[in-house]
C-alpha cells in the first residue's frame, strides 16, 4: 500500500488540491491520498479563518474521490509540527510506503520547518509545481542541502519505495489557484 500525505490548512479547499492529488496518484502510483487538514501551520502568524470541522466539511465535499480520504488525524495525535506527525504516522503505519507531499511554496519555505532534515530522512517527498515557483524552490536550501536525493521526474512512479532521503519535483500540474485568492475573492465579493 501506498500512501500520499498531502498536509495543508485547507482554508478553504479547492480544485488545485484536487488536481495534485490526481497527479500524484497517477504519477507516483499511490493507492491512497491523504489529506492532512492541519489544526494549524506552525508558521503562519494567523490562526486559518474557518475551524477544523468546517474545513474537513468543506474539503470531503471537495475531494469527492473514492482514493482521496479527509482526515484530522493531526488534532487526534495533538500534533502540528509535520516532523512529528510523519514519525507518529510511520510508527503506526508500518506496512505503508509513505510519501509527503507539498507544492513548490513549501519547499522555498522547507528550511524554516522543524527538523525539516529529519522529516526528509523519515519518507520520500514529492513537490508540485505552482505558477511562478519552480526556480524559488530549486534554488532554496533545502533544494540545495538534498541535492543528493533528488530523482529525476521520469523516476517519480519508484519514489514511494525508495529509501529516503528522496525527492522529486513535478512539473505539473501548474494551476493558478491558491486558497489567498479564493479569500480574497469572498472578501470582495
Ligand atoms: N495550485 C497548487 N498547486 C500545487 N500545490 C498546491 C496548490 N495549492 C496548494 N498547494 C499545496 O497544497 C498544500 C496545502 O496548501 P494550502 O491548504 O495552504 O493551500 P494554499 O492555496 O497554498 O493556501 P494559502 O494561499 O492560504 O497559503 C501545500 O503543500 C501547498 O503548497
Ligand atoms: O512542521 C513545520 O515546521 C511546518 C511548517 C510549515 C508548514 N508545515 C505543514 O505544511 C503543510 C502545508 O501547510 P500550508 O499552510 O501551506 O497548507 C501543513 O501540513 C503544515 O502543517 C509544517
Amino acid at each position: 500500500m501506498k500512501i500520499g500525505l498531502f498536509g495543508g490548512s485547507f482554508d478553504p479547499p479547492h480544485d488545485g488540491h484536487r488536481e495534485v492529488s490526481l497527479v500524484a496518484m497517477r504519477a507516483l502510483g499511490l493507492d491512497q491520498v491523504w489529506w492532512l487538514v492541519s489544526p494549524r501551520n506552525p508558521l503562519k502568524p494567523n490562526a486559518p479563518s474557518q475551524d477544523q470541522a468546517r474545513r474537513i466539511a468543506a474539503a470531503r465535499k471537495l475531494a469527492n474521490h473514492p482514493r482521496i480520504k479527509v482526515t484530522g488525524v493531526e488534532a487526534a495525535l495533538g500534533t502540528t509540527y509535520t516532523a512529528e506527525t510523519l514519525r507518529r504516522l510511520s510508527e503506526r503505519l508500518e506496512d505503508v510506503d509513505l510519501v509527503w507531499m507539498m507544492g513548490a511554496d513549501n519547499l522555498a519555505t522547507f528550511h524554516h520547518w522543524r527538523d525539516w532534515r529529519g522529516i526528509a530522512a523519515t519518507v520520500p517527498i514529492a513537490v508540485f509545481n505552482r505558477p511562478g515557483l519552480a526556480l524559488k524552490a530549486l534554488s532554496s536550501p533545502a533544494a540545495k542541502a538534498l541535492a543528493r536525493g533528488r530523482i529525476p521526474h521520469a523516476m517519480a512512479a519508484k519514489l514511494p519505495e525508495m529509501p529516503p532521503p528522496a525527492w522529486v519535483f513535478l512539473p505539473s500540474p501548474h494551476i493558478p489557484l491558491s486558497s489567498t485568492l479564493l479569500r480574497e475573492r469572498r472578501r470582495t465579493s
